[in-house]
């Protein structure tokens, strides 16, 4: 983030994209999308266009497993690219197969292997733990959804009322987490290496200023390995339901930049004091610039325009 800016490229290979791109809805269409997109996200000169890349695993798993061999070759060519991924996969599950989960993802010798993976707290948050531990011994992260850019997450995530909403006790152990590993030190440096030795930064961990190329002079502490997923369109809600964002001390993934309407002014105002934490994502509006990777490289040089301004 400090190095690319705050912003994601959410690689979303939706059929009606593909059509528009005049490719085929199949696995052939699929990779010439994905790998268009990757070139983007790489940017010019040899150092990332983005922060990060988020594959939408939904839009490849509906290919069977011909979607899945798509997926591992983009997940590995960012990583040549140097270009970090998120897999958006969503998963949750009681912790005996949590771990299965959490290996496909998080492990260095999966072919599904990704800088980071979207988790669902849904069984409950401390199920997660397979994940997060792996994800800490691999210097890898998480993205636990706490609240979702969608307007039906509310019936869940608000559940419990202003005190003691489902969405601030998930917030509170992420937190709870974060301070334990930051503690420890045992988490990534900026290059992605497990840091068990407390050398990198003053307290041992990743530490920005938040004054690359993201813009701002806001100080980002240190962040630990458990992000949030927090919806750029519902941001305005944390501080109402009493959620300590920048308490967190992960990283704030914020869907719904672009296309479901959130702008960077109104992403700012929502998130407050937490905005130098905030990793804005978006797919639609940025892949609707293709096919070519000029237009692509234009609508991700746009966004960050906005997210500066
Ligand atoms: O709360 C959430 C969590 C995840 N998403 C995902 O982000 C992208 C958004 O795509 P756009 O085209 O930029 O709207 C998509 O993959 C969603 O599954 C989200 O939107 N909201």
């Amino acid at each position: 983030m400090d190095a690319a800016g705050p912003l994601c490229l959410g690689i979303d290979p939706h059929p009606q994209l593909l059509h528009d791109w005049d490719l085929p809805d199949t696995p052939v269409g699929l990779e010439r999308f994905s790998m268009t997109a990757l070139e983007a996200a790489a940017g010019e000169d040899g150092s990332s266009a983005v922060a990060a890349i988020k594959p939408q695993v939904a839009l490849y798993e509906r290919h069977g497993s011909a979607g899945f061999a798509v997926l591992e070759r983009l997940l590995r060519e960012a990583r040549d690219e140097q270009v970090l991924t998120i897999a958006d996969a969503k998963r949750g599950d009681i912790g005996s197969t949590m771990a299965g989960y959490a290996e496909a993802w998080l492990s260095d010798d999966s072919p599904l292997a990704a800088d980071a993976v979207t988790l669902s707290p849904y069984l409950g948050y401390d199920s997660l733990a397979p994940a997060l531990e792996l994800a800490v011994a691999t210097g890898r992260g998480v993205f636990v959804l706490a609240l979702t850019s969608n307007p039906e997450g509310a019936s869940v995530q608000h559940a419990g009322g202003l005190e003691g909403s489902v969405a601030r006790s998930i917030t509170a152990s992420a937190a709870r987490d974060n301070a334990r590993a930051l503690a420890s030190g045992h988490v990534a440096d900026a290059n992605g290496t497990a840091d068990t030795n407390g050398t990198t930064g003053s307290t041992g961990v990743n530490e920005g200023t938040g004054t690359g190329a993201g813009g701002g002079t806001a100080v980002r502490p240190a962040l630990g390995p458990v992000g949030l997923v927090v919806g750029a369109t519902v941001a305005g809600q944390a501080e109402r339901l009493g959620l300590d964002l920048a308490g967190v001390r992960g990283a704030l993934l914020a869907p719904g930049f672009g296309a479901q309407g959130a702008s960077g002014a109104g992403m700012r105002a929502g998130f407050g004091s937490a905005w130098p934490s905030v990793l804005a994502t978006s797919s639609r509006a940025i892949l609707r610039r293709g096919p070519s990777v000029g237009g692509l490289r234009e609508g991700i040089r746009e966004a960050l325009e906005d997210l500066r301004r």
